[in-house]
C-alpha cells in the first residue's frame, strides 16, 4: 500500500474513534460521570441505562394514568404528573431523572425554587426541546439575557394596572355573551346540565382577541382557532418525544408538520395585516392605544425613540410573535382557573353561597366595576385557594449552562430543572395536613401571610420572569365569577369525570359538567 492512502486511512480510522468516542461520552460516560457527582453531593435519583428508559416509563405512566379519571379528591398529583410524582416519592424534594442523556434535577424546595426563579441569567428558559414549539410559543416567553430585558420593558406598560382597568368593558362584553347562552339554554326550564369548559375558553379567547386587537377582533378570533389547532397539534407531536433522533422529525414533511406550518404562516399573515394597518393609522395621528397591541405599539415607538434609533425597538416580526404569544399564554391559563374555580364551587355549596353574598352586597345584579372588583375578598380568597390547588402551570423548567450552586448543591453543566408549583402547592410540610383540602380561609390575612414569605406558593412563577398577565388574569377571573354568581347557582352533574390533566396547562381531561340553575 502506498504510503499516502495509509496515511489518509489513518486518518479516517482516526476521526472515526474521535466520533465513536463522542458518541459515547455523550451517552454513556457524561451521565454516570454526572450520576456519580451527584450521588457524592446525597443526591438520590434513578440510575441512568442507555437512551430513553425514563422517557419511555414516563410516556407510559402518563397514558395510564389518563386511560380512566381519579376520585373527587385534590391530590392530583399522581394523576397530573404519575412519574415525577413516583420520583419525588421515592428519591425525596430534591432528586434527579434522566430526559435521553440529559440529566433533570426535581426541586421542590421552597428557597431553592426562589434562588432558581430569581437568577434568570444563570437559570434560563429550557431548549433544546421540540423545535416545532417554537411554532407556538415564542416571543418574551422563550426569549434570554439582554433580549428578555429589552422585550418585558417595552411589553410591561401593556400590562400596568391602569390600563387594564380600560380593559373591563371588553371583560365584560365577552362575559355576558357567554352568560346570555346559557341563560338561553335555560328558556324554558329551571336547570340544565351544562359542560362550562368550552364556554370558559371561549370567553378567554374572546378576552384575548378583544383586549389584544381591539376594533380587529373577527380577525382576532379567527387567529386564536388557529392558534388553538396548533396547540393540539404540538401536543401530538410531543408524544412521540421518545424516539431517539426526534429533534430530527420536524425535518420530515408528515401531514402534521405540514399543516403547523400552514397554520404558521396563515396566522402570521394576519396578524400582520392587523399590524400593518394600525401602524398606517398611527402614522396618520388617528389611532387610540386603547387595546394591547396599541399600547405595545405606543411603547415600542417611545422606546426607539428614547433611544434615537428606530432598530432598537421590536421588529414587526417580533411583535407578531408577541401577539401570538398572548393567546396562548392568557387564554388556557384565565379559562382552567374558572373551571376548577366552578368545579371547587360546586363541591363547597358554603363557599359558593359566601362567594355570592359578597358579590350580591357589593354590586346587587347591576354591572362589576373595578372599585367594586377590588373590594371581593372572599372572591379573592377562593381564586388563590384554586391556583394553588390546580396551578394552571404545574411545572416551570430552566437550563443551566455551566456548572453552578444551588443551596448547598452544585449541579453540573447542561442539566434541566424542573420546580414544581403543584408539588410545592400540595406538600404537606408547608401547608399542613390539610394542604389537599380545599379553604379558602386560609388565605384570609394574604398570601405573604401564609407563606411567611417562602416561594411556597408559585401559581404565576416568580422572580423577574413572574407572569406578566397576573393582574390582567385575575381581574378577568374575578369578573367572570362575580357575574356567573350574580346569575346562577351550580353543582356537579352526576355525568361529571374528575380528570386533571396537562396539555401545557392543567385542564379537566373530559370536560367540566355541571347543573346550572338560573337564580
Ligand atoms: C390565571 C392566569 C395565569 C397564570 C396562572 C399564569 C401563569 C404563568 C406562569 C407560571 C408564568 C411563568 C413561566 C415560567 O417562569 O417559566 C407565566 C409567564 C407569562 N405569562 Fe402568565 N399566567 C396567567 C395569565 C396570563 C395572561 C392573562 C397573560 C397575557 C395576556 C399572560 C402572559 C404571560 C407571559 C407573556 C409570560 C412570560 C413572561 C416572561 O417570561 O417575562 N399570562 N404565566
Amino acid at each position: 500500500m502506498e504510503t499516502k492512502t495509509m496515511y489518509c486511512l489513518l486518518a479516517l480510522a482516526a476521526i472515526f474513534v474521535f466520533y465513536v468516542w463522542r458518541v459515547c461520552n455523550y451517552l454513556w460516560f457524561e451521565p454516570k460521570k454526572k450520576e456519580k457527582f451527584l450521588r457524592s453531593q446525597g443526591i438520590k435519583g434513578s440510575s441512568y441505562t442507555f437512551m430513553f428508559r425514563d422517557l419511555k416509563e414516563m410516556v407510559k405512566m402518563t397514558k395510564e394514568a389518563k386511560s380512566k379519571p381519579m376520585s373527587l379528591s385534590n391530590d392530583i398529583a399522581p394523576r397530573v404528573s404519575p412519574f415525577f410524582y413516583k420520583c419525588v416519592t421515592t428519591y425525596g424534594k430534591i432528586c434527579f431523572t434522566w430526559m435521553g442523556p440529559k440529566l433533570m434535577v426535581c426541586i421542590s424546595e421552597p428557597a431553592m425554587a426562589r434562588e432558581i426563579l430569581n437568577n434568570y441569567y444563570q437559570f434560563q428558559k429550557s431548549r433544546g426541546g421540540n423545535p416545532l414549539s417554537k411554532l407556538v410559543v415564542k416571543g418574551i416567553f422563550d426569549a434570554e439575557g439582554d433580549q428578555w430585558v429589552k422585550h418585558r420593558k417595552i411589553i410591561n406598560p401593556a400590562f400596568h394596572v391602569e390600563k387594564i382597568k380600560h380593559m373591563l368593558p371588553a371583560f365584560y362584553v365577552s362575559c355576558r355573551e357567554m352568560i346570555d347562552k346559557w341563560e338561553e339554554m335555560l328558556l324554558d326550564k329551571s336547570s340544565c346540565e351544562v359542560d362550562v369548559w368550552p364556554y370558559l375558553e371561549t370567553f378567554t379567547s374572546d378576552v384575548i382577541s378583544r383586549t389584544a386587537f381591539g376594533s380587529s377582533y373577527e380577525q382576532g378570533r379567527k387567529i386564536f382557532e388557529l392558534q388553538t389547532e396548533n396547540a393540539k397539534l404540538l401536543m401530538k407531536a410531543f408524544q412521540s418525544v421518545y424516539f431517539p433522533g426526534y429533534r430530527f422529525n420536524r425535518f420530515v414533511p408528515t401531514k402534521r408538520h405540514k399543516r403547523m406550518k400552514e397554520i404558521d404562516r396563515e396566522v402570521r399573515a394576519l396578524i400582520r395585516s392587523i399590524i400593518n394597518k394600525r401602524v398606517a393609522l398611527i402614522e396618520a395621528g388617528e389611532t387610540s392605544n386603547d387595546d394591547l397591541l396599541g399600547i405595545l405599539l405606543d411603547s415600542n415607538y417611545k422606546y426607539s425613540k428614547e433611544l434615537e434609533n428606530k432598530s432598537y425597538g421590536l421588529s414587526i416580526e417580533e411583535v407578531v410573535e408577541e401577539c401570538k404569544l398572548f393567546y396562548f399564554a392568557g387564554q388556557e391559563t384565565t379559562g382552567n382557573t374558572l373551571a376548577w374555580t366552578m368545579v371547587l364551587l360546586s363541591q363547597h355549596i358554603d363557599w359558593q353561597t359566601r362567594a355570592r353574598e359578597e358579590v350580591l352586597h357589593v354590586f346587587g345584579k347591576s354591572k362589576p366595576d373595578i372599585d367594586g372588583l377590588n373590594q371581593l375578598k372572599t372572591i379573592s380568597m377562593i381564586l388563590n385557594e384554586v391556583l394553588r390547588l390546580y396551578p394552571p402551570v404545574s411545572v416551570l423548567r430552566r437550563l443551566i449552562h455551566k456548572e453552578t450552586k444551588v443551596g448547598n448543591f452544585t449541579l453540573p453543566a447542561n442539566t434541566l430543572i424542573q420546580v414544581s408549583p403543584l408539588f410545592l402547592h400540595h406538600d404537606r410540610d408547608i401547608w399542613g395536613d390539610d394542604a389537599k383540602e380545599f379553604n379558602p380561609e386560609r388565605f384570609s390575612k394574604g398570601i405573604s401571610h401564609v407563606t411567611k414569605g417562602q416561594a411556597s406558593y408559585i401559581p404565576f412563577g416568580g422572580g423577574p420572569r413572574i407572569c406578566i398577565g397576573q393582574n390582567f388574569g385575575m381581574l378577568e377571573a374575578k369578573m367572570a365569577l362575580a357575574m356567573i354568581l350574580q346569575n346562577f347557582s351550580f353543582e356537579l352533574s352526576s355525568s361529571y369525570s374528575h380528570a386533571p390533566h396537562d396539555m401545557f396547562t392543567l385542564q379537566p381531561q373530559f370536560g367540566a359538567h355541571l347543573i346550572l340553575h338560573k337564580l
